[in-house]
Formats: structure tokens, sequence, C-alpha cells
């Protein structure tokens, strides 16, 4: 374990949707600092519970469908169980990778309906059922929303209405669980190498590269650092915000 003194060492960390991708790096970066992880998903956290453990680190796992109210309180009911209490929760979960993109005015009504039910309305369902296991020492809620919701990048309207609500009720959130010293804060990723984006994206490598300042893609662990950060007493002072991790490609 590579420990950096960001005081994360024994903090338990709920990642939803933590089976691939970004949540599974999420999952391994917590970790690597010493924390205990509960890796959440609708499907199998085996493998990211493997990766984590083979690295040296702790991971529970258990199923969650962030959509399913019974199934949030099961998933903090399990966190209780494993940790006593959560200093961190990343909501990470969301309908990406099977979305279909089109023109706004051929978009798939499910298709919306579901970005909406798991991306929004699935951040509000985890964090009300995770909060009273945070209330009494306080702690830090991590909601991933999008660079999209910034470049309002086209044939992407239903996810980018989803991610940008996600921003929105982060800031409620933040007014609202400061007095009890819970931070909200949200990290919007731009393009990343991921098994979901390379399904998306033909040639994902090269994908908007021309307007990167670093001029690459991101790959999932190039947005942990600001998760750490997030999550750490080093941003004890921040709440409401939003970090966009996108390489350069839009400012705000
Ligand atoms: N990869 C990218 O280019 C970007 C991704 N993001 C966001 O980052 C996060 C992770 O993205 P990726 O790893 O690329 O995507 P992904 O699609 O691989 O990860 C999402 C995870 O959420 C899980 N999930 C879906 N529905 C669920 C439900 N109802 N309950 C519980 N879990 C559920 C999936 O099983 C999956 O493991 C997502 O919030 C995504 O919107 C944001 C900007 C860019
Ligand atoms: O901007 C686009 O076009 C993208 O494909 C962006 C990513 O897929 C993304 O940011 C998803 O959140």
């Amino acid at each position: 374990m590579g420990v950096t003194g960001l005081g994360l060492e024994g903090k338990a960390v709920i990642v939803t949707g933590a089976a691939q991708g970004i949540g599974r790096a999420f999952a391994m970066a917590f970790a690597a600092e010493g924390a205990r992880v509960l890796a959440a998903d609708i499907a199998c956290c085996k493998d990211t519970c493997a990766l984590v453990e083979a690295a040296g680190g702790t991971c529970v796992t258990t199923a969650l469908d962030v959509t399913d109210a019974a199934s949030c309180r099961a998933m903090a009911q399990a966190a209780q169980d494993a940790f006593g209490a959560v200093d961190v929760l990343v909501n990470n979960a969301a309908f990406f990778a099977a979305l279909k993109r089109a023109p706004f005015m051929e978009l798939d009504e499910d298709d919306w309906d579901k970005a909406m039910n798991v991306n929004t309305k699935g951040v509000w369902q985890v964090s009300r059922a995770v909060v009273p296991l945070m209330k009494a020492q306080g702690g830090s809620i991590i909601n991933i929303a999008s660079a999209t919701v910034f470049s309002g990048s086209p044939h992407w309207m239903h996810y980018v209405a989803s991610k940008g609500a996600v921003i929105a009720i982060s800031r409620v959130m933040a007014k609202e669980l400061g007095p009890d010293n819970m931070r909200v804060n949200v990290i919007a990723p731009g393009f990343t190498l991921t098994e979901a984006s390379f399904g998306h994206i033909e040639d994902a490598r090269n994908y908007g590269v021309g307007r990167a300042a670093l001029c690459r893609n991101a790959e999932a662990e190039d947005i942990t650092g600001g998760a750490l950060y997030l999550a750490s007493k080093l941003s004890g002072f921040m709440t409401g915000q939003t970090l966009v991790i996108d390489d350069g490609k839009q400012f705000i």
C-alpha cells in the first residue's frame, strides 16, 4: 500500500458502479490509501474485490440497484455490518455503457427515463440510505457527473440532462448536509478510456484529442486523484463544487 498522508487510512468508503471502469479505479485507489472499500454494483464486483485484495487492500462487495430504494437500504445495512459507519460515498453508478446516442428529436423515451432514474434519482436514493451512517462523524460524498454538461455534447441530451441534474442536486445536498459536517462535491470527467467508452466510440484513443490541452484522453486512473482529494482533509473547506477533470478540453 502506498499511503500518501491524505488521512484516508481505515476510512470506510462506498463506491457504487464499481464492477468496472472508473468505479473499479476508485475502489483500487481508495484501497491503496488504506481505506476499507465496499464495492457495490448491479453487476458483479468480485473481480474488483479480487484486484483490490491482490494489491493488498480491503474490499467487500454487495449487490446494488440504485433505482430500488430497498436495495439501497440493504447496501447501507451491509456497509454498517462491515464497517459500523461510512466516511466516504462515491456515487459513480450510471446508465452509460448501454445508452444509445441519437439526435434529441430521435431519442428513445425509455432511455431518457432510465438515464434520469439511474443517474440522477439513483444518487438521491443511495445518498439518503447512506447519510445516516455518516452523520455522527461527518464525511464526504462525491457525485460523478460528466464534462458533457459543459460541452453540451450532441446526441446525449438524456445523459447530459441527468448529469446536469447531478450537479444541481449536489449543491442542495451540500447546503442541507453541511451543518452536520458532511461535504458534497462533484467530479465531472471528460471522455475517459473505459470499457463503456470503447463501446461507444470507434477510435476512442483519438476521440476529441485535438481539443485536449494535454493531447491525450484520460485513463480511469487519471480521475481517481480528484476523488482522493475530495475525500481527504485537504479539501475540508470545499463543498458544493464541481471538479472538471477533462485534460483541458473546456474551461468553465
Ligand atoms: N467513461 C467516460 O468517458 C465518462 C464517464 N463518466 C461517468 O463516470 C462513471 C463511470 O463511467 P464508466 O466506468 O466509463 O462507465 P460504466 O458504464 O462502465 O460504469 C457504470 C457502472 O454502473 C453500474 N450500474 C448501472 N446501472 C446501475 C444500477 N441501476 N445500480 C447499480 N449500478 C449500476 C454498471 O454496472 C457499471 O459497472 C459514470 O457515472 C459515467 O457516467 C463521466 C464522464 C466521462
Ligand atoms: O463529448 C462526447 O461526445 C463524449 O463522448 C463524452 C463522454 O462520453 C463523456 O463525457 C461521458 O460522460
